[in-house]
C-alpha cells in the first residue's frame, strides 16, 4: 500500500537503481510521551536526519510507518520526495515494516536504516552500496557484532529473507541478516571510514541528551 506525497528540493533526476528505506513504525516505548522519530536534534527531527543521510545516494525514498504517523511525518519531510509504505497491520515489528517497504520499491538495492540513527554519513551508505554490488547486500561489523542497520540489501533477496526470518522464532532481525547473507565489512574497515559515534542509536531521552552534547 503506497501513498505518494509532493516532492521538494531533493527531487532527483538520475536513476541510480537505489532506494533509501527508513523504518519509523515503532512505538518508542523507551522514549516516553513522544514519537522519537519527531524528537529534535540540531533543530531537525531524528526522522529527518535519517532521510537526509540516505537522500543524496538514492533516488527512491521510502518511509515505513503506521497510518496515524503519516501526516506529521509528511510535514517534517516536505522537502524530500518521499513515498510512504504504510503498515497494513501496525505493531508487527520492524521486519514486517521492512517487508512492506521493500514491496514498494522498484530499485535493485536499498539502504535500510531506522529513524533513530541520525548520524550516519551519506558517504558511508554510498560505500555500503558499492560493496553490495553483485552481492545480496552489505552490512558492517562494529563493536564485535554484525549491525543490522544501516544495511544495503538487494531488494528481491531481502524480501525473500524477510519471509524466511518471519517464520523463525528467534531474534528476527538477526535471522533476517543471516538469511540475506550479505557481505560483511570488517570492523577495521568500518572504523577507517566512519566516526564511531555515527552508529549511535537513540532509544532513550538520555541517548538523545548525549547526542546533543557531543
Ligand atoms: N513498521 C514497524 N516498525 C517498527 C516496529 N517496531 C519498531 N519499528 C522500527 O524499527 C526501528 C528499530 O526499533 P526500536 O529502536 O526498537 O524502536 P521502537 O520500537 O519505536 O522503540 P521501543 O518501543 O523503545 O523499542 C525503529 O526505526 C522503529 O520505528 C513495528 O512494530 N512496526
Ligand atoms: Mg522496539
Amino acid at each position: 500500500m503506497s501513498e505518494d506525497t509532493a516532492a521538494g528540493r531533493h527531487q532527483t533526476d538520475a536513476d541510480t537503481g537505489r532506494a533509501g528505506i527508513v523504518l519509523a513504525g515503532g512505538r518508542s516505548n523507551r522514549f516516553p510521551t513522544v514519537d522519537k522519530a519527531l524528537a529534535p536534534l540540531d533543530g531537525k527531527p531524528l526522522l529527518w536526519h535519517a532521510v537526509d543521510s540516505v537522500a543524496p545516494t538514492a533516488d527512491e525514498l521510502i518511509v515505513n510507518c503506521r497510518r496515524d504517523q503519516r501526516e506529521a511525518f509528511a510535514e517534517v519531510l516536505s522537502e524530500f520526495p518521499i513515498r510512504f509504505a504504510i503498515d497494513r497491520v501496525p505493531d508487527r515489528g520492524p521486519l514486517v515494516g521492512l517487508r512492506t517497504a521493500l514491496a514498494e520499491s522498484t530499485a535493485t538495492y536499498a539502504a535500510v536504516l531506522p529513524c533513530d540513527m541520525p548520524s550516519i554519513p551519506a558517504a558511508f551508505l554510498d560505500f555500503l552500496f558499492t560493496r553490495a554490488k553483485n552481492r545480496t547486500g552489505a552490512v558492517a561489523r562494529f563493536e564485535g557484532r554484525l549491525q543490522p542497520f544501516p544495511a544495503v540489501v538487494h531488494v528481491r533477496a531481502a524480501a525473500a529473507a524477510c519471509r524466511e526470518a518471519e517464520a523463525t522464532g528467534a531474534d528476527r532481525l538477526d535471522a533476517f541478516i543471516s538469511a540475506v547473507d550479505p557481505h560483511t565489512l570488517p570492523e577495521r574497515i568500518v572504523r577507517a571510514h566512519i566516526d564511531p559515534t555515527a552508529f549511535r542509536n537513540i532509544n532513550t531521552h538520555d541517548d538523545l541528551a548525549a547526542a546533543r552534547d557531543s
